[in-house]
């Protein structure tokens, strides 16, 4: 197929596609660090910054009321090759963030790096692309017209071919259709094919799969685990839990600007401290006023399930009073003890500085 020099300057393109690099100037000379066209797998790491580093980063927005406090005061490192998740509720900050490692954004205080570089040259040397959430994509252009026209503004670094990131991203049934006849997932497929066109060591993706249905979900993140196993870093940005749960290896929980936790599922869980305490009694609303009289230290949460009563505690002693008077008190059967649920330390790191601390306004 013959690539039709591009009309409009790939920088003019949308959002949507931020990592293509300005054709002019020149890029400069290619870091020794450049990601080869098929990315190291290991051994690396030794020479090579992290991925991505934060530090005391914060950026504020203008606004009528005020200023608005999107990201307060974060430090992060991501290793090379590791998938992180930033996790948090709307208004966290994380789409700040990101849009501070892709270089679309510059910190108002604080430092980036990415793989020691600032942001937007990283970016210029094709060490590090994005999925966005929206943007447009040149609706009226044909599936595979849009990532030759990308693909040119790379040719002056190495990248991947056209045919091969069609395939990656799953499209090259696609290649033939028109942007605006895709769908939604579809269009998120081509972004993820756009990202994958300068071979970047590092993918930011900003809630790559919302729109999505179970199943596009599913398999977009089959996609990308291919991907995370070429030794590829990944960083994104999700409100789900599941998603963070099942495909990071680490979930940086982000709430009011700020970082609440950072670490493995079960960290996360434990941080949270959480337990839930249950067993089945033959009267639940003796036993949960039993339970009440108790006055519990911590959070207590009682709550029924037939004749299985519930006790969420965040204490460990509440867990035990609760276990023993469940047992002793209310005659109680097939106690079990379970760490609460991601979703439960999820809402209990978040909301306290939630409420605190977001949307803070400097008067
Ligand atoms: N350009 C802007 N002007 C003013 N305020 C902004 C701007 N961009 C973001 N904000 C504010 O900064 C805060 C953080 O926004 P951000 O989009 O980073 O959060 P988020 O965690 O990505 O949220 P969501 O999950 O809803 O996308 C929000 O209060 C948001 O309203």
């Amino acid at each position: 197929m013959t690539i039709t020099p591009p009309r409009y300057r790939p920088h003019d393109l949308p959002s949507s596609i931020p990592s293509a690099p300005a054709p002019a100037p020149a890029p400069a000379p290619a870091p020794t660090r450049r990601a080869p066209a098929t990315l190291p797998l290991e051994g690396s790491a030794a020479h090579t910054p992290f991925a991505v580093r934060l530090a005391g980063l914060r950026r504020t927005f203008g606004a009528r009321s005020g200023e608005v406090v999107a990201v307060d005061h974060v430090d992060l490192t991501v290793e090379p090759g590791e998938i992180v998740a930033l996790l948090g509720p709307n208004g966290a900050g994380k789409s700040t963030t990101l849009d501070v490692v892709l270089g679309l954004i510059e910190a108002t205080a604080g430092e980036a790096a990415v793989f020691g570089m600032r942001p937007r040259s990283a970016v210029e040397a094709g060490l590090v692309a994005g999925v966005l959430q929206t943007g447009g994509l040149l609706p009226d252009l044909r599936v595979g017209e849009v990532v030759e026209y990308v693909a040119a503004a790379y040719r002056r670094l190495p990248h991947a071919g056209v045919d091969d990131v069609l395939e990656r991203a799953g499209i090259t049934h696609l290649a033939a259709r028109r942007v605006s006849k895709c769908s939604g997932g579809e269009q998120q497929r081509l972004r993820f094919a756009l990202a994958l066109l300068p071979d970047p060591r590092l993918l930011v993706l900003d809630e790559p799969t919302a729109g999505m249905d179970v199943t596009a979900r599913r398999e977009f993140w089959a996609t990308m685990h291919e991907e995370a196993e070429r030794g590829r870093t990944v960083v994104f940005a999700t409100h789900y839990l599941e998603e963070a749960d099942s495909f990071a290896d680490r979930i940086v929980l982000v709430a009011g600007g700020r970082v609440v936790a950072d670490g493995s599922t079960e960290e996360i869980r434990s941080r949270a401290a959480g337990k839930v305490v249950s067993a089945r009694v033959l009267d639940p609303a003796a036993a949960s006023r039993r339970l009440t009289a108790l006055d519990l230290p911590g959070d207590v949460r009682l709550e029924t399930q037939g004749h299985r009563v519930l006790v969420h505690v965040r204490d460990v002693e509440a867990a035990d009073a609760a276990a023993i008077t469940l047992l002793t008190a209310c005659d109680g059967r097939d106690l079990t003890v379970v760490p609460a649920s991601l979703d439960e330390a999820f809402v209990a790191l978040t909301s306290q500085t939630t409420s605190q601390t977001m949307h803070q306004e400097i008067r």
